[in-house]
């Protein structure tokens, strides 16, 4: 077998779940995001107060995925949280201009958290079905994401609440867990 079809049969014979982190500020889409990837479908969301927790199955490997409350007084208790986590998702309202540089503060905090060293930053750029919407390169200068050496990341347009954009993320974090696996 092919190296990489291993690795591949490693993580899906791997009853253990790979966890996933989903961070971002309030109203951005995160509990929209994970019940999108769960049930497919756009459920009626209220901010998020702690946490949500799921456990998704995508391409046969097992995901425990935990969305967390984004609102300012919540944010502080995101990297008690980290411990193991595979992959960090945060998702941006890229409508949500003015606070931009707030995300970016968050993730310049949240790549100095040693319990995220080893951890892939996938940045979705939600909300694009919306007019205004920023595009994912424009999001991608806003946060500075070429500025990011230690962590593998990758930017992603999407649609949680259309479903669009969704998968493409899952496979690039698909693919680093891939190339990471032993
Ligand atoms: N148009 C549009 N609306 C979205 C999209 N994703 C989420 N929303 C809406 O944005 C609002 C906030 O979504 P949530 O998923 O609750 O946001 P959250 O990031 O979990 O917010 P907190 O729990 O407060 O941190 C809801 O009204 C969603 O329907 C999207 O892709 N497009
Ligand atoms: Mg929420």
């Amino acid at each position: 077998m092919g190296i990489l079809l291993t690795k591949l049969w490693r993580l899906w014979s791997n009853d253990q779940q790979q966890k996933i982190i989903i961070i971002g500020l309030d109203n951005a889409g995160k509990t929209t995001l994970l019940y999108r990837l769960l049930l497919n479908q756009t459920v009626p969301t209220t901010p998020t107060i702690g946490s949500n927790v799921e456990e998704v199955t995508y391409k046969n490997i097992k995901f425990l995925m935990w969305d967390l409350g984004g609102q300012d007084s919540l944010r502080t208790s995101w990297s008690t949280y980290f411990v193991d986590a595979k992959a960090v998702v945060m998702v941006v309202d890229s409508t949500d201009k003015k606070r931009l540089h707030l995300v970016k503060e968050e993730l310049q905090q949240l790549v100095q958290q040693d319990s995220v060293r080893d951890a892939s930053m996938l940045v979705y750029a939600n909300k694009q079905d919306l007019a205004g919407s920023l595009s994912a390169t424009q999001i991608s200068e806003a946060l500075d994401l070429t500025s990011l050496k230690d962590h593998p990341w990758q930017i992603q347009a999407c649609s949680a609440k259309k479903g669009e954009g969704i998968h493409e993320g899952l496979d690039w974090i698909v693919t680093q867990l891939i190339s990471k696996s032993t």
